[in-house]
């Protein structure tokens, strides 16, 4: 608390939402599409078809509106919880592009500020380019404030919870209740090299992989809480979504209509699609799983429902606050509890060294040990 009996938010005087952007009408999907993809070797035809995935939905992505909103809840609790702390939102493909949003938070005289990243993991495309991403644009930006980008919170109860509740709903649009139902649980895949080399060294050079088992820890925790929520034990998997990417390059796998058909042959006829790789319906939720997959679930005779995201569940707002709250005393000095679940322990407040590299080569970045 601080001297007016508010929380202490020091020596933060601001909060940053960073996001990956997404366009707003057809006119923006090309320039976007070029700004996500430049100098990464996606195919010409993949860049087309997700193109056609923005055109289905009139040229708009969902992910600025469900910034927009996070936004407002997170001001309004700020606001019951007498936080005096604004809000600015930057992102990295889109606008409002970061360094535009650091050049108005220099002009508001704003000197350090948390950063909320709506990524929850551990690999280079979920984390470490966020970094790189502000590193460059702190870069071009005169008096630019500082940054604490705060900790993963895949497996804070803020997080976890909503995923429960999703999965209960989603089971009981179910036939019986959803009895029998298999929850599949949902990320995005990424290359096997990025997964193989997301995480950081531990002290003699060995690298534990976080991409994968933080996703089975949430996947496991949230199968375990909806056992003792129904008193039924559901088989759960956790499979991917969205590969791109050349063809030879190995991503992760199984790919989620892939499962679908290896369920259906084995009999399965009830599915939840349990989205946990995304903090809200972003395109991949919309288009990959509400119509792609949806659509293969349907074609196999498997009935499937899609869990909620996170969104703007109070929990999942709270959580974001607590873990400015949480850093905040860390960064006075205080040694504040570090909420998380499952089996794997809190994450670190500054990214390990060499964790998550740029598979392109060494980058700087802001917010970690190596920056
Ligand atoms: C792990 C991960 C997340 C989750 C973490 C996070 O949320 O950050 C994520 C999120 C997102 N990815 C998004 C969009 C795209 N991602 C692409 C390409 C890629 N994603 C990758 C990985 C991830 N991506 C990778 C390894 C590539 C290959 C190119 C590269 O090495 O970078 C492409 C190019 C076309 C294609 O290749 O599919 C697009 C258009 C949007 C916006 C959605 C919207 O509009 O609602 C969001 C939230
Ligand atoms: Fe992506």
């Amino acid at each position: 608390m601080n001297p007016a009996g508010h929380p202490d938010v020091k020596p933060y005087d601001a909060l940053l939402v960073l996001s990956f952007g997404g366009p707003e009408k057809p006119e923006d999907v090309v320039p976007f599409l070029e700004n996500v993809t430049r100098g990464r070797g996606i195919p010409r035809e993949r860049l087309e078809q997700v193109g056609e995935h923005y055109f289905l939905f009139g040229g708009k992505s969902p992910i600025n509106d469900q910034n927009r909103a996070l936004i407002a809840a997170l001001e309004k609790d700020f606001a019951d919880q007498g936080i005096d702390l604004p809000v600015y939102f930057g992102n990295r493909n889109w606008d409002p592009y970061l360094a535009d949003t650091l050049a108005r938070m220099a002009a508001d005289g704003v000197e350090r500020a948390a950063v909320f990243a709506t990524s929850a993991y551990s690999s280079w495309s979920s984390c470490r380019q966020y970094r790189e991403n502000l590193w460059d644009a702190v870069e071009e930006t005169p008096g630019a404030p500082r940054l604490d980008k705060l900790r993963q919170y895949y497996n804070h109860p803020g997080f976890i919870e909503p995923a429960v509740d999703a999965c209960l709903a989603a089971l009981e649009q179910l036939p019986d209740n959803g009895d029998a139902a298999r929850l599949v649980f949902v990320t995005h895949s990424i290359p096997t090299a990025m997964a193989d080399t997301s995480g950081s060294e531990d002290p003699l050079g060995q690298r534990r992989p976080a991409y994968v088992p933080q996703h089975r820890s949430v996947a496991d925790e949230v199968a375990a809480r909806v056992r003792v929520a129904t008193g039924r034990t559901h088989r759960h998997d956790l499979v991917y979504c969205s590969r791109s990417g050349a063809p030879s390059t190995p991503w992760l796998e199984p790919d989620v209509n892939d499962h679908l058909e290896e369920l259906a042959s084995d009999g399965v006829t009830r599915v939840v699609l349990a989205p946990i790789g995304f903090v809200s319906d972003h395109m991949e939720v919309i288009y990959d799983l509400d119509t792609e997959a949806l659509e293969t679930a349907e074609k196999l005779g498997i009935q499937a429902v899609r869990a909620a995201t996170a969104g703007v569940d109070e929990r999942f707002v709270a959580m974001v606050r607590d873990l400015v709250l949480e850093r905040a005393a860390a960064e006075r000095g205080e040694e504040p509890e570090r909420p998380a679940v499952g089996a794997l322990p809190p994450g670190p407040h500054i990214c390990g060294a060499g964790c998550c590299p740029n598979p392109r080569g060494p980058r700087p970045a802001l917010c970690g040990r190596d920056s």
